[in-house]
């Protein structure tokens, strides 16, 4: 359920590069149970935006909080301690490992307890559980015991979610969820966004625009460093401006 709190704000967060700003002053705030994307022309600034909202660059200026908390300064793993994930962060995949291995080694990275625990028995049976159960959370159970390797784009990207759900993420950001994939691929990854999305907030960067209007709560749309628009896909497709700067792109 979306409701009027905000998880997420960014205030005034500008991101320079020896001189050239990238990102100016960009003012963003995220509900707590929406799918929210970010979107805009090439070069706008929304990776530089991702970025500093992940903690993988700091803004020169600017402050970021979430849940109240100002993480402007943290870390990647310390803002993933507190919930807010990045997929593929931590998660990479290993690609000779089976999905389900995958999935149990990203279900014991956010562990702070001792090596010497993790190999008692019991506890690798309800490693084995959970693991089996985020499996399933993502459609990919015929798949569990398949190299990483040998499975379809579309199911590669389903078992990164799986390794950042394992994570149990209060909010997920994803960057660019559809990149390279086919129709299909796209279907399947859009419902799986939306269910894993039960109970979280999502924010993606995410180019195609069919998806975004079929998927995301709120929309904001940056161009050339600055905020353009923020509000349903309705309303800022329908905004000259956005019609304006996506003009003469490759976009939709
Ligand atoms: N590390 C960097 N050093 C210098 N300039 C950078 C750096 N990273 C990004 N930029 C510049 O900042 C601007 C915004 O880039 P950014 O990658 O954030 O845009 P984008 O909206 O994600 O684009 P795309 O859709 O093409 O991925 C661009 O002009 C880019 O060249």
């Amino acid at each position: 359920m979306v409701n009027d709190t905000p998880i997420l704000t960014a205030e005034g967060i500008t991101m320079e590069f020896r001189g050239f700003v990238a990102v100016n002053n960009v003012n963003l705030s995220v509900r707590e149970g929406s799918i929210h994307a970010l979107i805009g022309p090439n070069g706008a600034g929304k990776t530089t935006v991702f970025n500093m909202l992940t903690k993988f660059l700091t803004p020169t200026r600017g402050r970021i909080e979430f849940r109240g908390q100002d993480i402007t300064t943290l870390k990647p793993a310390e803002v993933a301690r507190l919930g807010l994930v990045r997929s593929f962060q931590i998660s990479a995949v290993f690609p000779h490992l089976t999905v389900l291995d995958n999935v149990r080694v990203a279900l014991q990275r956010p562990s702070q307890l001792a090596t010497q625990f993790w190999r008692s028995s019991r506890v690798l049976s309800h490693l084995d559980d959970r693991a089996l159960e985020l499996i399933d959370a993502v459609n990919l159970s015929s798949y569990a015991h398949l190299p990483a390797v040998e499975l379809p784009y579309g199911r590669k990207r389903a078992l990164e979610i799986a390794t950042t759900l394992a994570l149990d993420p209060t909010m997920l950001l994803l960057d660019e969820p559809m990149a390279g994939m086919g129709h299909e691929d796209i279907g399947r990854i859009s419902d799986l966004i939306r269910q894993i999305s039960k109970g979280r907030t999502v924010l993606m960067v995410e180019h195609n625009l069919h998806v975004v209007s079929d998927l995301c709560d709120r929309v904001t749309v940056l161009a050339r460093g600055e905020i353009l628009a923020d509000g349903s896909y309705d309303a800022v497709s329908a905004d000259p401006r956005v019609r304006e700067a996506y003009m003469g792109t490759e976009h939709e």
